[in-house]
């Protein structure tokens, strides 16, 4: 379960918003939802323990991010809005890296050419990532996703950005499957899903200074 309560977010000396509250249960999907700048990148950076709040709590079964925070980022699976990738490494060696990085030492490099085919680079494995087009750099940070079914809290901001209308009914699936079998999902998009269970929505601009 994460809890958040009277959570402000203060950027330079601007208050963004303040008195913003949710809650997610197993099961739940959440799309954050506002205009540009109006602080959903923000919130989920909030929500990740990335940042520390101006004011309010993130709590994770409970208990404050600040004193939760190991057990919290084995359960997380955090997809920033830009595809972090080395363009010197290939495919297979960035989904690697990712892994390694995030701490997930029982993924080999079998699972990860696993994921890759599964999310359509199946030809791409190989290539560096300097070459791949912008869909397929994001499909390289979605892999993680067929890697992460234990992280029950997946949090990705723009995760279709550059998809095209396959690989988004696709993922918009796969993030209704995590939530089918218990695990919970928070987003941020600028353009429709076919999800099968349309998510709860939280306008961030209702909270906005
Ligand atoms: N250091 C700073 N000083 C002042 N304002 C800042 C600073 N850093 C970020 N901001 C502002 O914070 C706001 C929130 O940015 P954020 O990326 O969270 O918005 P967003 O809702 O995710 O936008 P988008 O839909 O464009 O992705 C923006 O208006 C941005 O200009």
């Amino acid at each position: 379960m994460l809890e958040v309560t009277d959570l402000a977010c203060l950027k330079g000396d601007r208050l963004l918003f303040r008195g913003l509250a949710l809650r997610l249960a197993p099961g739940a999907m959440l799309r954050v939802a506002g205009p540009n700048g109006v602080g959903k990148t923000s919130l989920l950076r909030l929500l990740t323990g990335l940042t520390e709040p101006e004011a309010g709590t993130v709590s994770w079964c409970g208990v404050p991010l600040r004193r939760e925070r190991e057990n919290f980022h084995r359960a997380l699976f955090y997809l920033g809005h830009a595809a972090a990738l080395n363009d010197m490494l290939s495919a297979l060696e960035n989904l690697r890296f990712a892994c390694a990085a995030a701490g997930d030492e029982e993924v080999d490099e079998a699972a990860c050419v696993r994921a890759l085919e599964r999310i359509g680079l199946g030809a791409q494995l190989d290539l560096p990532a300097r070459v791949l087009s912008q869909g397929q750099r994001r499909r390289v940070g979605l892999a993680r996703l067929f890697l992460a079914s234990a992280r029950p809290l997946w949090v990705l901001d723009e995760p279709f950005t550059a998809l095209d209308v396959h690989a988004v009914a696709d993922l918009a699936g796969t993030l209704g499957a995590h939530c089918a079998a218990g695990g919970m999902v928070v987003l941020t998009t600028h353009q429709e899903a076919p999800f099968a269970q349309p998510p709860d929505v939280l306008d961030v601009g209702r909270y906005a200074c």
